[in-house]
């Protein structure tokens, strides 16, 4: 992708900060594409809705999902699992936008993660009060290839911590437009979302949802 298409006048400046051992938030990499992402999610959750999910233990996660591109991530009572068919349509998932697509090549690149070839994006809708408890990502085959993973709608706080659930945990609010990447020596590094809060300032109708683009190669 060329960077003209990043090359914003009004867009604030990218800066980058780094938050552990390969690991990084591209703070406003994705901002001038904002609304057209934003366009993505609603035109593909008519093909593919958001749903809860059931954790192998029972619990249902409070996060609505989708998936786009050839495999999606599912759980259910039988497992975490990437599968090609989405089990509430029938159907493939959605084919991964190309805007998705570039702009996850594109972060990682500026990660440092030359190659990354994406072929799964989960597509996470929290509302207010929903979260995401730490978590390890390693449902995917090669470990090499890092975690690409976009902000949009409501500011959230990210939870990143060690290799271990035990140690620490670092948090860092992640705004719309944020980046954040991590592979290498972070690839298996616990992190999770705070319990999302309604932004008090958002114009009134606007704001109650955050998004998340989770973007991986699976196989
Ligand atoms: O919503 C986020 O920022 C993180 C999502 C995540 O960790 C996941 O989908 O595995
Ligand atoms: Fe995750």
């Amino acid at each position: 992708m060329t960077r003209d298409l990043f090359d914003d006048e009004c867009s604030p400046a990218p800066w980058v900060q780094e938050i552990g051992e390969d690991a990084v938030i591209l703070r406003h990499f994705a901002i001038a594409q904002v609304d057209a992402l934003l366009e993505d999610i609603h035109n593909l959750q008519d093909l593919s809705p958001f749903r809860r999910q059931q954790t192998p233990g029972g619990f249902w996660m409070s996060v609505g999902m989708s998936n786009c591109g050839s495999f999606g991530w599912i759980s259910d009572r039988k497992g975490y699992r990437y599968v090609a068919i989405d089990p509430v349509t029938g159907s493939p998932w959605p084919a991964m936008p190309d805007l998705f697509y570039q702009v996850a090549v594109e972060a990682a690149e500026q990660a440092g993660f030359k190659d990354f070839v994406p072929d799964a994006c989960l597509i996470n809708r929290y509302e207010i009060g929903t979260k995401m408890s730490l978590h390890q990502d390693k449902d995917e085959q090669d470990m090499s290839q890092p975690i690409v993973s976009v902000s949009l709608g409501l500011p959230a706080v990210f939870m990143f911590g060690g290799q271990s659930r035990q140690d620490p945990v670092q948090r860092f609010p992640l705004f719309q437009g944020d980046v954040v990447v991590w592979g290498g020596r972070s690839r298996l590094n616990f992190h999770g979302v705070r319990p999302l809060k309604a932004d008090l300032n958002a114009p009134n109708g606007q704001g109650d949802v955050r998004y998340n683009l989770t973007f991986r190669k699976a196989f």
